[in-house]
């Protein structure tokens, strides 16, 4: 569990991190989200004590972070890929951090074998690329078996592959009873790997529910038909105070009815219909609409957001996903008493 109680960071008069309070819970991978600059990166570095706080606190299983005895054990984090000592071999990098935190060296085998490197780890980090960094950063996030487990941007540069395996992994971390906290800015990504969500707007909290709730809340639900008889349709949906809306693409778009009262409607009119779907919204058409105000730095666009429903990412998988058996091999009980 991490608790932040009234976390607060400026600098100067710039408040990047603004009272700040929230819980990370065991058991599910809680994703963290904001716009470019809301403070996300700079809450983390707090979180992992890398920051002093201007204000609040943050305890990690009630401790703070320097109170904590061989930190690894506790929590393991990825926060900048390439944060790695270029001259040493990526076995060594992780000696280092294994002898400081009381870390047996078989684990390094471990973790390399866990994250695909064994083959090359004895080679020097400076040559790797960016996914085999991201790699080797999770290898040492995971080399002390912490339950507490936190990632700033883990699927940044790697390949359709290791955001599968990185995703898996998230899940499994989190079933095995750890705390995951994760920052995407891929919405997609985190519509697929987060249960809970926290979002942050100019270092505000904006947000603390489940994925479910967060689209629900935040987004619109509408029904998508496509027939060859607009008009007909449109006479059959008026006299019940319902209104489709063109879009570009030909299709209809009607709210406030859902399918089946849609499809009774048309039915009784005899109007064909090709297509009646509802519609959820995505995770990223919500996130546009609830920070849509917070947003720091954006681009000048003609078009809003409203409208840009699309269901990828909307719906996080039903759990068809196995966990990729590499990941079954994950911390094979070198502890005692965890
Ligand atoms: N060392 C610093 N000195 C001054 N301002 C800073 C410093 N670090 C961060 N900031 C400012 O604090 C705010 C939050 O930055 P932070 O990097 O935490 O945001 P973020 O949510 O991680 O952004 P991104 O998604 O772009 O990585 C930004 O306005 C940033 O310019």
């Amino acid at each position: 569990m991490i608790e932040l109680h009234g976390l607060t960071k400026r600098y100067g008069e710039k408040t990047a991190v603004d009272d700040l309070t929230f819980r990370v819970r065991p058991g599910v991978v809680t994703g963290f989200l904001g716009p470019n600059g809301a403070g996300k990166s700079t809450t983390m570095r707090m979180m992992l004590g890398l920051d002093n706080p201007t204000g609040g606190d943050v305890r990690i299983d009630g401790k703070r972070y320097d109170q904590l005895h061989e930190p690894l054990n506790y929590i393991g984090a990825l926060l900048e890929a390439k944060a790695v000592h270029g001259g040493r071999t990526a076995y060594n990098h992780l000696l280092c951090m294994a002898q400081s935190n009381g870390i047996p060296r078989r684990r390094i085998d471990e973790v390399l074998d866990l994250v695909g490197l064994t083959g090359v780890a004895k080679k020097r980090p400076k040559g790797f690329s960016l996914g085999m960094g991201q790699r080797l950063g999770i290898a040492a996030a995971l080399l002390g078996d912490p339950k507490i487990l936190m990632f700033d941007e883990p699927v940044n540069g790697l390949d359709p592959e290791g955001i599968h395996w990185i995703r898996n992994l998230m899940k499994q971390l989190a079933d095995e009873g750890r705390t995951v906290f994760v920052s995407s800015h891929l919405m997609s990504e985190m519509a697929l790997t987060a249960d809970h969500l926290v979002v942050i707007g100019q270092g505000k909290l904006m947000a603390d529910t489940s994925m479910a709730d967060f689209i629900a809340e935040n987004s619109r639900t509408y029904v998508r038909i496509r027939t060859p008889q607009p008009e007909a349709l449109r006479d059959a949906l008026g006299g019940e105070g319902l209104t489709p809306t063109p879009v570009a693409d030909g299709s209809l778009e009607v709210e406030g009815a859902d399918a089946a009262r849609i499809g009774e409607l048309a039915a009784r009119r005899q109007v064909v219909l090709h297509e009646l779907s509802p519609q959820r919204a995505s995770l990223e058409e919500a996130f546009m609409r609830l920070t849509a105000e917070s947003v720091e730095y954006h681009a000048h666009t003609t078009s809003g957001t409203s409208g840009a429903a699309d269901a990828s990412g909307a719906a996080p998988p039903d759990g068809g996903e196995a966990a990729g058996s590499e990941a079954g091999a994950w911390g094979s009980g070198w502890k005692k008493g965890d």
